[in-house]
């Protein structure tokens, strides 16, 4: 479930007359979800969605709004929030911090098509061309410098081989890392995963839940959709998605040499990234919600077939 904080009709009739955005006709608290409590709100003018933010750092919500605000008027499918009569976007209610904003329209892909790959890719890649000149800073909270921290508390779950190859990795990446050119920097949404994406048929209405939303390398963001939505349930890269979404994502934003020397690197690095939090939630800090948790095991296959088989050959960039 994912209300954490129940709300009733006259609440959220009340919160609505903030904005300039109806009366409410109806309000049915969302079931999916992890971390926030969500509602799909309609009034007699929208479909909207109301999120209550339960847990998290306060007070990095200005950094989430300032970057959905700032993609949506380059007119980015992303829900950028309704800001009320007074031009203020984040809410309180029920003593949580809260955002509105607009319903987008379909379903997370759970076998992507070629054409919903090419479509993720154009967006992510006109994302990117815009994000590099956001100015808010938001420091990635997932990037080596955690890794390297964080990795010790699970080493004692793992086996030997498999605390070796963690430790090995993180040495890797450390030594890659610390003589490679500087890569692109810019805004990421930081877990383009397809349950955060929202499509019909083949056209995306949206990407959500920016909640890891962060400045840093942009090659990072491109490395977490190929691992999640190019692979399959044996962690081996699936070449005719891998290709759909590098060639719509280099039409908008061509990688540099830098980027293409890291990538190997980088696809290791965000596999590891999620098999690490994804150990850690299982076997450390399990959520205080009956929530199933995500599968490390896939991430563990995923940076397996990395290690053996390398990254395909990037296509070749056909944009500016
Ligand atoms: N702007 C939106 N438009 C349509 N559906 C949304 C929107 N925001 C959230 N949702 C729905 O609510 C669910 C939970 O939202 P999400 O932000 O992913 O929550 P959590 O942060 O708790 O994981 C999503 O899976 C999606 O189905
Ligand atoms: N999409 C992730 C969950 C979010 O990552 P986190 O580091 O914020 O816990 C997954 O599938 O594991």
């Amino acid at each position: 479930m994912a209300v954490f904080t129940p709300l009733d009709d006259s609440q959220v009739a009340d919160f609505l007359t903030r904005f300039d955005a109806g009366r409410l006709t109806r309000l049915e608290g969302v079931p999916s979800g992890t971390e926030n409590t969500t509602y799909f709100v309609t009034t007699d003018r929208h479909e909207l969605v109301l999120t209550l933010f339960e847990q998290g750092e306060h007070e990095e919500l200005p950094f989430f709004v300032a970057l959905l605000d700032y993609l949506a008027e380059y007119k980015l499918p992303v829900p950028g929030p309704l800001h009320d009569r007074e031009g203020i976007a984040l809410q309180s209610l029920a003593d949580k911090p809260a955002l509105l904003f607009p319903r987008l329209p379909g379903k997370h892909p759970r076998a992507p098509s070629l054409g919903q790959c090419r479509a993720l890719g154009d967006a992510l890649g006109r994302m990117h061309r815009v994000s590099r000149r956001f100015e808010g800073s938001r420091p990635n909270p997932r990037d080596l410098h955690w890794l390297s921290a964080m990795h010790h508390r699970v080493l004692v779950y793992l086996s030997a081989d498999d605390q070796t190859l963690m430790k090995n990795e993180i040495d890797d990446y450390q030594s890659y890392f610390a003589e490679a050119e500087p890569l692109p920097q810019g805004a990421l949404h930081g877990d383009l995963f397809r349950d955060n994406t929202l499509f019909e048929g083949d056209r995306l209405g949206g990407i959500i839940d920016f909640y890891n939303g962060c400045t840093g390398d942009l090659l990072f963001d491109l490395a977490i959709v190929i691992n999640d939505w190019a692979s399959d349930s044996e962690g081996r890269l699936e070449p005719a998605r891998y290709a759909a979404i590098l060639e719509a994502y280099q039409a908008r934003r061509k990688l540099t040499a830098a980027e293409r020397d890291a990538w190997p690197m980088m696809l290791r690095m965000t596999a590891l990234r999620y098999w690490l939090s994804r150990l850690l939630v299982v076997y450390v800090d399990p959520p205080a919600h009956d929530l199933s948790p995500h599968d490390p095991a896939l991430f563990r296959r995923i940076l397996g077939q990395r290690l053996a088989h390398g990254a395909l050959p990037l296509p070749e960039e056909t944009g500016s």
